[in-house]
């Protein structure tokens, strides 16, 4: 299974077409609509989202509410677009030239991409450089949502801190409490402290960043693979977190902080009961060894920098009269960790969708279905 997506972020739409998905996979439009939702929430957000209000539209690949088999096109309009035709103009009538962007803003793709591309409207880059993009990648990956539910495979995005501030990390999957929070944090207590960071980020035209982690709950053992190094699903994993955006870094389990501690605290002691099979009383691992998944809810964090557009501003040069000068800026939200967990969850739904498929493939769900319950039958008597 793969997808592409395409679009920018004051432009008509951002389109996805998946490929690979098995026919006959019921999908719940309410539900890839909530996510959307949820991605544009959380405290912290700008101006844009109060414009925009995502909801999917499928082009191809459905029919009654169930896939085909054939490639999947999702479609999230812009709103925006409204305010920004003559300057995103696909055709070459109504394009307002006057209007190029030539002061690279620090931390965003501005300088870099117009070197590369050999761009002197740096426009051109940062509509496909913007986190815009990463409304698609939920819709595509509360999709992967709709088929791990099939096998009872759950996903959720969770923050742990904001900025300097950290809410108490649970280890499970909580229900829709979890978004009475305007964080999406677990902890409730850490609440008023993670406003008042904002707040006052807030009031110091400053911006923050934070951690989120993902919890993956009922996957099976032996998802991913030890065999080749692009097969290693912990590899994946991070490498899918580490493309959202403004992510920094990526852990899994106890992460960076087994690297201080003995082996003896950090390996988790395998234990064996008939009804239960093999199993560990801790998850240091977070679910994964070798690559392959052993069976723990999977635990992954990131680690997300502060929004580079601040409203007091950084210093640049301008890319064509090499003058410094600090730039001006309208509007950019201050904190979107929140809006991050949620595309980290879809990220993460979407590899261990692929990898599923991957482990159990068919053409129709009822024949993954098939499969995977063969396979439990065959870890039950193993
Ligand atoms: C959900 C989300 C919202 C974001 N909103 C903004 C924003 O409003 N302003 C901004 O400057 N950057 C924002 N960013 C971060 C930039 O897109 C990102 O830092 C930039 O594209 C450079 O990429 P890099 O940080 O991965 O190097 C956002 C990121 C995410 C994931
Ligand atoms: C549009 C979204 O996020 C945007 C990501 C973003 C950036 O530079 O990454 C900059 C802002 O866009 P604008 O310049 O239009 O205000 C955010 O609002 C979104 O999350 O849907």
């Amino acid at each position: 299974m793969r997808y592409l997506s395409a679009g920018e972020s004051h432009g008509q739409a951002l389109t996805a077409i998946i490929e690979g998905l098995p026919a006959g996979l019921k999908i719940h439009k309410e539900n890839i609509d909530e996510l959307l939702k949820r991605r544009q929430g959380g405290y912290g957000r700008g101006g844009r989202m109060a414009i925009e209000q995502d909801r999917v539209e499928f082009l191809s690949g459905l029919r009654g509410s169930l896939t085909l088999g054939s490639p999947l096109t999702l479609l999230i309009r812009n709103k925006d677009w409204e305010n920004w035709q003559e300057i995103m103009a696909p055709g070459d009538g109504a394009l307002l030239t006057e209007r190029v962007v030539t002061k690279p803003r620090p931390g965003h793709a501005d300088l870099p991409g117009a070197l590369k591309y050999r761009q002197r409207d740096i426009r051109n880059i940062l509509e496909r450089a913007s986190a815009r993009e990463t409304a698609v990648r939920v819709a595509v990956g509360a999709v992967a949502q709709e088929l791990l539910a099939a096998f009872g495979i759950r996903v959720q995005g969770q923050v742990v801190a904001i900025g300097p501030v950290r809410g108490e990390a649970s280890g499970k999957i909580m229900g829709r409490e979890l978004y009475d929070n305007p964080f999406y944090c677990p902890d409730n207590n850490a609440a008023e402290a993670m406003r008042e960071a904002v707040d006052q980020a807030r009031k110091e035209g400053d911006s923050l960043g934070g951690v989120f982690q993902v919890i993956v709950e009922g996957v099976p053992p032996g998802l991913g693979s030890h065999v080749q190094w692009d097969r290693r699903l912990d590899g994946r994993l991070a490498q899918s977190l580490m493309s959202i955006p403004a992510i920094k870094g990526v852990e899994i389990g106890l992460g960076l902080e087994g690297a201080v501690l003995p082996g003896s605290q950090v390996h988790d002691e395998i234990h064996y009961s008939p009804e239960r099979g093999f199993y560990h009383r801790t998850n240091h691992a977070g679910g994964l060894e070798g690559g392959i998944t052993n069976g723990e809810n999977i635990v992954i964090r990131a680690a997300m920098k502060p929004i580079p557009t601040l409203l007091s501003p950084l210093n640049s040069v301008d890319i064509l009269s090499k003058e410094p000068f600090q730039a001006a800026v309208e509007r950019s939200d201050v904190c979107a960790v929140p809006a991050a967990a949620i595309v980290g969850e879809a990220a993460v739904a979407w590899e261990i969708a692929v990898a599923l498929l991957e482990k159990f493939g068919g053409d129709h769900l009822e024949e993954m279905l098939v499969n995977y319950n063969h396979y439990l039958e065959y870890l039950k008597k193993w």
